[in-house]
């Protein structure tokens, strides 16, 4: 095993239901990763046996050279963040994020000035004498943030860290967390089951389905080259057509995004429907076209005259053929 952080043959029960079934997953030094999937795909349960706070039913976790399988979660030297922070509530924010060190027996002053130091990173500073009820939910996640890197752990995990905060907020505090890992830099596993949070932060992706790893990549290659129907479903929009609709071998599936077609006057072998609605989204519109139980969406300029009800043929311009059990072909 050769990145910084391996799994191999990792298998995790609960009762007789196998939660996690993972052959092979490495992760680089220093690098932003994502862990993306539906609810109850396993992300968490992968975050809680890197933790320690689960133990594996089979298989080996080793971090930066140590086989840490059967370490105790406080030998791990492992930070993390959960969705709803955890912090002490009777507790002031200097000392939430001392914990750690307290804990480890550190020194009064190298107590205060390494809290200090992570504060200022985090840009808490001026909060260090007030009580979690008396901050926002950024606010308080940032504390979280500090007490999970104040003992400057060799990795962070991140459990949707950004799902209790607005909109607004949650987009401001992503970029943060990834400028964060950039100047500490720090090797993050992040578990989200938004897409487009996974898209935005990572620098690799890992898309997990029923305790499996579908697939590893960046988010370009997750995106442009889904080796599953599953994860080009999952990331992104996708269109399914069966690949007899183009005169190819009817078992097999043709799929493509909808800024990879287009709307032609004339082809061979095209999708022929009608326009069931359209959005418009500023730069484009998007149509949707049905045709017979088909529907299909295609990315249009909105200088295009276009009405519901009109008669159109779409093309893919770039597409990719899936078997039918929704494996990639080559
Ligand atoms: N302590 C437990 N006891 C029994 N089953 C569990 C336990 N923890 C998790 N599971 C089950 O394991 C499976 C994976 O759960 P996990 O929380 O890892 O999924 P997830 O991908 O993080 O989902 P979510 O996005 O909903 O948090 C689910 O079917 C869940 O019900």
């Amino acid at each position: 095993m050769t990145g910084f952080l391996s799994f191999k043959g990792i298998v995790k029960k609960f009762g007789s239901a196998v939660v996690l079934n993972v052959e092979q997953l490495e992760f680089e030094r220093a690098t932003y990763n994502v862990i993306l999937g539906p609810s109850g795909a396993g992300k968490t349960t992968l975050l809680r046996v890197t933790a320690g706070l689960e133990k594996v039913d089979a298989g080996k976790i080793v971090l930066d050279g140590e086989d840490i399988t059967n370490d105790p979660p406080w030998k791990r030297n492992v930070g993390l963040v959960f969705q709803n922070y955890a912090l002490y509530p009777h507790l002031n924010v200097f000392d939430n994020i001392a914990v750690p060190l307290t804990v480890k027996g550190l020194k009064k002053e190298e107590v205060e000035k390494r809290v200090k130091e992570v504060a200022q990173i985090l840009g808490i500073g001026e909060l260090l004498f007030k009580h979690p009820r008396q901050l926002s939910g950024g606010q308080q996640q940032r504390v979280a943030l500090a007490r999970a890197i104040v003992k400057e752990p060799k990795l962070l995990l991140l459990d949707e860290p950004l799902s209790n905060l607005d909109a607004k907020l949650r987009i401001e505090l992503r970029s943060y967390l990834k400028s964060l890992q950039r100047k500490l830099g720090i090797t993050v596993l992040h578990v989200t089951h938004d897409q487009s949070e996974a898209m935005a932060l990572a620098d690799e992706m890992v898309v997990m389905n029923g305790g499996l790893v579908e697939q590893k990549g960046t988010p370009h290659e997750i995106y442009r080259r889904p080796r599953t129907l599953f994860v080009a479903g999952f990331v992104g929009t996708i269109n399914l057509v069966p690949s007899s609709v183009f005169g190819g071998n009817s078992d097999e599936w043709v799929a493509f995004r909808p800024e990879d077609a287009e709307l032609v006057s004339e082809c061979v072998g095209c999708v022929k429907g009608t326009i069931s609605s359209l959005e418009y989204q500023g730069s484009s519109t998007i149509v949707h076209v049905r045709s017979g139980e088909l529907s299909v969406k295609v990315v249009a300029s909105p200088e295009l005259e276009l009405m519901e009800g009109q008669e159109v043929k779409v093309r893919p311009r770039r597409f990719l053929r899936y078997s039918p059990s929704g494996k990639l072909l080559e």
